[in-house]
């Protein structure tokens, strides 16, 4: 199934463009997908000597097998699609012990800046089941396993696929519209909403705190998060539902994110917008330049679109189970809880509308700018800060007038992940829902490895290249006089995508980087044309309405 945000989202390309751009500015700004593409298409880099792509595998469908490694698989049923390829559900013929079933993924690559997001997405699987391994306490993650993955060629450019465990359960996002049972009273739903919402924060936000050093997942959404034991009736037995977070295809490196001069102000936007903070919708309509004087929000951008999209995702399994129910006549205990009801309400309308405006435009390939005008025009950053500051209102207040301390803290944990003014410190959860403290400072220690054809993950020696595009020129002749020796031990494409890195790494350094500044000042400018266009716009705006105001006089 084809999700309703996908086509929402940007490409995966870091810095290479292949697909639609969610941002007209960032389009015009980038090269042409054509000329990206050939940068390093396979032709192009066999024409640089690198050795060409093992044969093309069977496709997924019913029945067929997949190799990777010493692992055999045997599709049974797609379990999904996304906007870059499918997952399948797939029986373990040989590999590892124990192992019954897998779920396997393909992300189709055009360019080498989505081949590189493709690898990341792995390469984060393999360095968070190493984090959790090194804890004192035991984690149970929350996440699939990667269980082996391989990148392949394509007709287009690259496959990648990844071999991972099954999460259970169904899209919270489709559990959440499921019409509530008959007869179920208002009071009864939210108080099974409640232990869902614990259950939901004391699952995702360990894995999110031992993911904040190595990555930001920045889609962290109804529709990224499955859910499985909720069903029940009585709010007891969901307290054995578990939630699991997928899809890692947007995360980018927290480390080179964050800092003054970090990627944050040059990557593209990422996400569901309704998830998004008003953080990402200044990025979005004006660029880092809004952020001026606004340190918070910019810190917000930085350090916290996670947190924020899971206090989103909380407030939404919370309001929109409640609301599915009628109010009884006796609900007199519901009375605090409306405040929250109608700020959800208002959000919702104004938020997925805004949501729709952009995805109409976007799914049909129109021009974007028109519609980012005429949003700064809405003044959609002041609005939706409003509707933001009315939900952490209401739930603290809520909170005030509750007897019961679990719901009360649960509230106002809430309100401080949405909160751009609070330092959300995501050990809070566990303070309050219990769970193994863990010990996620960040660690500057980075992991090198290369996919190889068929790579089986062990997350011990996995090795993961998160800074394969930080490479240094100073780092480029003794990563080449290693890559020799590589190259002998482990052919095909392991030496392609060494090769690929070295070469990306020097185009980088040679013609990237000359160019740099003039994008930057290119972007600058652009912006700046956007936000005094708009300004234009409101002044003539402001201008005609007196006009019009002294002509009725
Ligand atoms: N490990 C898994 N276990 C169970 N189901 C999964 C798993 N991974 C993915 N799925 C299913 O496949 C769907 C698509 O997967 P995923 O979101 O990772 O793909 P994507 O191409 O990145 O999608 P998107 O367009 O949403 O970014 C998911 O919505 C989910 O239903």
């Amino acid at each position: 199934m084809l999700s309703a945000q996908a086509p929402l989202r940007p490409s995966r390309g870091v810095v290479t463009l292949a697909s639609p751009r969610y941002s007209k500015i960032e389009a015009i700004l980038h090269k042409s997908p054509v000329a990206e593409r050939s940068q390093l298409s396979p032709r192009a880099a066999d024409a640089q000597g690198i050795a060409a792509p093992a044969p093309v595998d069977q496709d997924y469908a019913e029945g067929a097998e997949v190799w990777m490694g010493n692992h055999r698989f045997v599709c049974t049923h797609a379990l999904g699609r996304g906007s870059y390829g499918e997952v399948w559900r797939a029986k373990v013929i040989s590999g590892e012990k124990d192992l019954k079933e897998v779920a396997l993924k393909e992300v189709l690559c055009q360019s080498q800046g989505e081949l590189q997001q493709a690898i990341f997405e792995v390469q984060v699987l393999l360095a968070l089941e190493r984090a959790a391994q090194v804890q004192q306490e035991g984690i149970q993650l929350r996440v699939p396993r990667c269980i082996a993955y391989k990148v392949g060629a394509s007709p287009q450019g690259w496959r990648v696929r990844t071999a991972m465990t099954v999460a259970p359960g169904e899209s919270l996002d489709c559990f959440i519209r499921r019409p509530a049972p008959a007869g179920c009273s208002c009071l009864k739903a939210l108080r099974k909403a409640l232990v869902l919402v614990g259950r939901l924060l004391r699952d995702i936000g360990p894995s999110l705190q031992l993911l904040g050093p190595i990555a930001w997942h920045r889609d962290v959404n109804s529709h990224n998060i499955l859910v499985d034991g909720a069903q029940h009736d009585s709010p007891e037995l969901c307290e054995s539902a578990s939630f699991w977070l997928i899809d890692f295809g947007l995360a980018v490196d927290s480390q080179s994110w964050v800092s003054e001069t970090g990627k944050w102000r040059t990557e593209y936007i990422g996400g569901d917008s309704r998830y998004w903070p008003p953080s990402s919708w200044i990025m979005h309509l004006v660029g880092p330049e809004g952020f001026d004087r606004r340190p918070d929000l910019c810190e917000q951008y930085q350090r916290r679109l996670d947190i924020h999209g899971l206090g989103i995702t909380a407030l939404e399994l919370l309001c929109s189970m409640t609301m599915a129910c009628t109010p009884g006549h006796h609900e007199e205990e519901l009375r605090p809880w409306l405040p929250i009801l109608e700020a959800w309400k208002s959000y919702r309308e104004a938020v997925w509308h805004w949501w729709s405006v952009v995805y109409a435009v976007f799914s049909t390939g129109g021009d974007l700018g028109p519609v980012q005008q005429q949003l700064v025009e809405e003044r959609l950053i002041e609005r939706l800060l409003d509707l933001l500051s009315r939900i952490r209102m209401a739930l603290r207040r809520c909170a005030e007038e509750l007897p019961q301390d679990k719901s009360r803290k649960l509230l106002r944990m809430i309100a401080d992940m949405l909160d751009e003014g609070k330092t959300f410190d995501l050990r809070e959860i566990q303070r309050l829902l219990g769970g193994p403290m863990i010990d996620a400072k960040p660690k500057p220690k980075r992991f090198h490895t290369s996919p190889s054809n068929g790579h089986v993950c062990s997350p011990l020696k996995a090795e993961v290249a998160l800074q394969a595009n930080r490479m240094h020129s100073a780092r480029i002749s003794h990563d080449a006089e290693r890559r020799e020796k590589l190259e002998t031990s482990f052919p095909g494409h392991q030496s392609l995508l060494l090769r690929m890195q070295s070469f990306s790494a020097q185009l980088r350094e040679r013609k990237v980087q000359e160019g740099a500044t003039a994008l930057e000042l290119q972007l600058q400018q652009l912006r700046r044309k956007v936000v005094g266009q708009a300004r234009h716009r409101l002044q003539h705006l402001a201008a005609e309405h007196v006009r019009r105001s002294e002509t009725q006089q």
